[in-house]
């Protein structure tokens, strides 16, 4: 069997998918506005922690707008980038799609911007020393 080498690339962005069962889903039948909020932070963590390779913590995170409710049985994906990288602190953009499997409908329902910071293992902030490249396509202006 061979075995792609291409896949185990360094990610430029990073992707989660996961179908909206009952159990990410509130008492209407669509996903939790919390839950949501948990995979797009997730997301963050994973984008900034890919980029610094060590440890990130969340600062803030702006206004995140719901704009569509997404029923069980639809997939989501979430989509984390980091489009700006300071001294030890990154932006980090957030989208999520909801894709319903039979139809192929692909939308983006919500999007975010969280700001994390690379910190030592006391917490503090770090310099981030080694980054990967920005994906300079999606650079905030
Ligand atoms: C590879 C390893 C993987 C390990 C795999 C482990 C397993 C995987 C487990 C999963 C784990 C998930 C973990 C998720 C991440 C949390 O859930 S973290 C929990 C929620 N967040 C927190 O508790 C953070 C609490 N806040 C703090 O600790 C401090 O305020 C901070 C964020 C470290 C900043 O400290 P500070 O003394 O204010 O820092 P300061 O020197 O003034 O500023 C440092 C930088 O932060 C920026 N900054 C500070 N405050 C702000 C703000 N409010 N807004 C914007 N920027 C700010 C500054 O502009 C500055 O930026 P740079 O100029 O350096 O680029």
């Amino acid at each position: 069997m061979q075995l792609s080498a291409k896949a185990a690339e360094p990610a430029q962005e990073t992707r989660f998918v996961e179908m909206v069962f009952p159990g990410l889903s509130n008492h209407y039948g669509t996903l939790f506005g919390g839950n949501a909020l948990n995979l797009m932070g997730k997301a963050a963590f994973v984008a900034a922690a890919r980029h610094a390779r060590c440890n990130v913590v969340m600062a803030t995170s702006d206004k995140i707008e719901f704009h569509q409710p997404i029923p069980v049985g639809e997939l989501i994906e979430i989509v984390a980038r980091v489009e700006r990288e300071g001294r030890s602190s990154m932006t980090v953009s957030v989208e999520m799609i909801r894709e319903n499997l039979a139809s192929g409908q692909r939308d983006v329902v919500t999007r975010g911007n969280f700001e994390m910071v690379a910190v030592n293992e006391h917490g503090r902030p770090v310099a981030i020393a080694q980054s990967a490249p920005l994906n300079l396509k999606h650079q905030l202006t």
